[in-house]
């Protein structure tokens, strides 16, 4: 289980994130939505180790996490995939994912849904990896070098080395930005299938078609807080929750409906109400 606890973040005079409390329960996706300066990416950023809290607890099955360093918070249990892809691009595919491995004394956690082998050498590490693109159904880009792939395959092979690390917790942070529909609806199978009784998963997204099909519940961020959190039938019909993001009620109808007809992706801009993002 991934708590926050009474975190807050100040950047200068700006209080990013104001005292929030969430808990990612292990078995389910959990979505986390809000307009764009939410907060959102900050929360992932403190639980990554990329910004340290200001004040408050994050605690990956009891461990703290807040005063640890990038390395060590892996090695606890948890990672995740980046707004703006950071892979190595003089690299394979493979040898992205060898970065991301830890060593094999996690508990064998998505191991079950990926198929992954319980040992620990270094030919089973490679193993693993394989084993995880295949799953993902790009194992034929394996010795390309990232630079040179497409933009939603770069992206599956961000998804790739999360899962590689047997992670206790991952998260995704706009996994689908920047997709096209076909490309979303993959994206949308493969988070289905590392649902596992262990894994605690954290979406963050603004595609709302997608939040609403693949969460089994959201907490909703505006302004740094929680406004929000329930499942997604709760949110689509709360008020408060439409009114942050266009500021009217239905909201949340028109976006699910325009979403249906158009692009999958959806911008929330900061005081402009609604924008479809042009991938
Ligand atoms: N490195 C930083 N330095 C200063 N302020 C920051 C930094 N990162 C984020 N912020 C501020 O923190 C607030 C929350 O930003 P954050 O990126 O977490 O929002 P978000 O919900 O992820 O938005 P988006 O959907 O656009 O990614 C914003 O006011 C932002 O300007």
């Amino acid at each position: 289980m991934l708590v926050f606890d009474h975190v807050t973040k100040r950047f200068g005079a700006n209080t990013a994130i104001d005292d929030v409390s969430l808990t990612i329960r292990p078995g389910v996706i959990t979505a986390v939505i809000g307009p764009n300066g939410a907060g959102k990416s900050t929360l992932v950023n403190m639980a990554a180790g990329s910004f340290r809290t200001t004040s408050g607890r994050i605690l990956l099955d009891d461990v703290a996490l807040q005063d640890l360093p990038k390395y060590k918070i892996a090695r606890a249990g948890l990672s995740r995939t980046y707004q703006n892809i950071r892979l190595f691009d003089g690299l394979t595919v493979l040898q992205n994912l060898e970065v991301a491995l830890v060593p094999r004394s996690l508990p064998r956690l998505i191991m079950q849904a990926f198929g992954l082998s319980p040992g620990s050498s270094e030919a089973e590490a490679r193993s693993d990896c394989e084993t995880v693109l295949q799953r993902l159904g790009i194992a034929h880009l394996g010795e390309r070098h990232a630079g040179s792939l497409a933009y939603g395959q770069q992206k599956l092979v961000e998804l790739a080395r999360a899962i590689v690390a047997r992670p206790r917790a991952i998260l995704l942070d706009e996994p689908a930005a920047g997709l096209n529909h076909g490309e979303t609806d993959e994206l949308k199978a493969h988070i289905q299938a590392l649902r596992s009784p262990d894994l605690a998963i954290v979406l963050i997204e603004h595609d709302m078609k997608l939040i609403m099909s693949v969460s089994d519940e959201i907490y909703v961020m505006a302004r740094g807080a929680v406004l929000a959190h329930g499942t997604p039938e709760a949110i689509r019909g709360n008020r408060q929750v439409q009114e942050a993001y266009l500021g009217q009620p239905g909201a949340m109808g028109t976006i699910e409906a325009a979403a249906r007809g158009r692009r999958n992706r959806i911008r929330v801009r900061a005081g402009e109400g609604l924008a479809w993002g042009q991938p």
